[in-house]
């Protein structure tokens, strides 16, 4: 699972420097982080309403499909910031085996 991950943060690397005119993630990182943060609030508001739908209708097509440009955007952001999606996996692995108590705590510390 992860290794799509891995191969959409060297995509989203690449074109930081590529060109806004034939690459959709480079017009967003051209256009600068708020655009791209506009995207993210776009795209959860649009997983929430999906999400809403689903459990109505049973069809979990569309959020599927909402979570899905959810998790791009963000990588977009993230990449746009010099983070890769590595970096959130590392985050999801320290949690492991911890508690949500212990989770909570761990944050206090740091
Ligand atoms: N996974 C994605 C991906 N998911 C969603 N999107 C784009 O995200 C946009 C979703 O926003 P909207 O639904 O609001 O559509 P929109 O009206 O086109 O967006 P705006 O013009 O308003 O910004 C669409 O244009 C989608 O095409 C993506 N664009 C690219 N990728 C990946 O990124 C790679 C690089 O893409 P390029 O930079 O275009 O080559 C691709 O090979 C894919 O792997």
């Amino acid at each position: 699972m992860s290794d799509v991950l891995q191969q959409l943060g060297d995509i989203l690397e690449q074109r930081r420097h590529g060109d806004p005119e034939s690459s959709y993630v480079a017009k967003l990182h051209h256009k600068g982080l708020n655009k791209i943060l506009e995207k993210v609030g776009e795209e959860a508001t649009e997983t929430i309403i999906a999400a809403k739908d689903a459990q109505h209708s049973g069809d979990h097509s569309d959020v599927i499909y909402e979570t899905a440009d959810l998790w791009f955007h963000s990588l977009v952001a993230l990449s746009h910031l010099g983070e890769s999606p590595q970096a959130v996996l590392d985050e999801l692995a320290r949690r492991f085996g911890m508690s949500g108590l212990e989770e909570k705590a761990s944050r206090q510390k740091s």
